[in-house]
């Protein structure tokens, strides 16, 4: 089996899968009785080897549901013997209006903390009769967004050593993206992918995600309401990866308290709850960001007291060195925010650096930290003096 580095059945996929056969057999992942629907992909491209054979799929549940397309879990066989899966299945319309560089960026990908396309293929949907493109991604249980709804649901609070573990992996994912000039554009806890039982965390949906180059404009209408970095609010057609590290900042700080930081009802509203933490944007920050901006300034301040007085109340959990890393991630400035090296360098990650075991969620016995500093050469070249900042230091 050229192709079998995709998990074997019985592997590590998501929580509650049953397989293959076990679906054959009338029970499906999530344990009913549904049938999974079944079908024959004749150019199928396996993203590590290259190869394309024709191959069996069979899917599953739908595990997610987008703007642009639909999610499934899925198996996929040559042979209807050797089964590999779990796979996540994402499903695009092969030709629209919106050009999605998704399949692009992720075949050019290889990180930890990226979801890994395994396979890809398009077919004629025999619903609709539109031919959609398949990404057969590894498969993960839980998405941040549905860890981060679980612990606030039950009035309960994520562990700050979880908060640690999943900004840092999402840092160091960031750190190879930008690396690269690609920008993620769509940075929210549901595009976040994790295992709550072992912490990994990999970044998905790159259908929003661009390789930036200088001076050349981007559309600005980009990125989830909520997570919308300011610049982008203003109309800012000159942006950089920088507005990565502010949806980064969002997600540190819904992480800590449960729920989105700034939920703005309106597009433009946006800036305002914004203000509401950081204090009025600077008339230069919004000047240069985009000269012909008319919408309203939020010039008069929000609030009494100082904005660290701010961050205190509302992140007041995540101790100085929590508020210090947050106050220097949602800042107005792109180019004043943290680079992803820096934030991976911040002394809040000091615990991930010093002790080697977490405990997940309802597990009594501690469980060993995934590998947070197997860094590449590649990496390390991009971290430069910052490697030894990053790094556990040797005894
Ligand atoms: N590799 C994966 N493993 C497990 N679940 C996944 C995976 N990829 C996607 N999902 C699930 O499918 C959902 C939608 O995926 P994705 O965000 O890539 O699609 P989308 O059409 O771009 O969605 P949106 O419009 O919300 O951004 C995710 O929020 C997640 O719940």
């Amino acid at each position: 089996m050229s192709d079998n580095h995709a998990n074997a059945v019985g592997g590590n996929g998501g929580a509650g899968d049953n397989g293959p056969g076990a679906a054959a057999s009338g029970a499906s992942a999530s344990g009913s009785s549904e049938k999974a629907y079944e079908f024959v992909a004749d150019d199928v491209t396996s993203n590590k080897s290259g190869t394309v054979r024709r191959m069996l799929i069979k899917e599953y549940r739908k595990i997610g549901r987008g703007a642009f397309g639909t999610v499934v879990q899925a198996y996929i066989t040559p042979n209807k013997e050797d089964w590999y899966g779990p796979f996540a299945i994402k499903k695009v319309p092969a030709q629209t209006e919106y050009k999605s560089r998704e399949l692009e960026i992720l075949r050019a990908t290889n990180h930890p903390n990226i979801v890994r396309l395994e396979y890809f293929f398009t077919h004629l949907s025999p619903t609709d009769r539109k031919v959609y493109q398949h990404l057969a991604m590894e498969c993960l249980p839980e998405t941040l967004q549905i860890e981060i709804n679980r612990y606030a649901h039950n009035k309960l609070e994520l562990a700050l050593k979880h908060v640690k573990l999943y900004t840092y992996q999402i840092a160091r994912g960031m750190l190879y993206l930008h690396a690269f000039g690609i920008c993620h554009r769509d940075i929210k806890p549901s595009n976040i992918l994790v295992d709550p039982a072992t912490g990994v965390l990999k970044i998905c949906d790159f259908g929003s995600a661009k390789k930036l180059e200088h001076n050349e404009p981007s559309i600005s209408y980009i990125c989830s309401r909520f997570y919308r970095a300011p610049e982008l609010i203003l109309g800012c057609t000159q942006y950089t990866t920088q507005v990565d590290i502010w949806g980064l900042g969002c997600v540190i700080g819904e992480m800590l308290i449960g729920k989105a930081v700034f939920q703005g009802q309106e597009p433009l509203l946006q800036l305002r709850e914004i203000a509401k933490i950081l204090g009025p944007p600077d008339k230069k920050f919004i000047f240069f960001s985009n000269a012909s901006y008319d919408g309203p300034l939020y010039s008069k301040p929000l609030f009494s007291g100082t904005p660290q007085a701010r961050f205190e109340k509302y992140f007041g959990r995540a101790g100085p060195d929590g508020i210090d890393l947050l106050m220097k991630v949602l800042v107005y400035e792109p180019q004043q925010r943290l680079s992803p090296r820096k934030i991976m360098a911040h002394p809040f990650f000091d615990d991930l650096r010093n002790e080697q075991y977490f405990f997940p969620r309802e597990h009594t016995q501690p469980v060993h930290l995934p590998d947070l500093f197997d860094f590449s050469d590649f990496e390390l070249r991009i971290l430069g003096d910052y490697a030894a900042k990053v790094s556990p230091q040797a005894d």
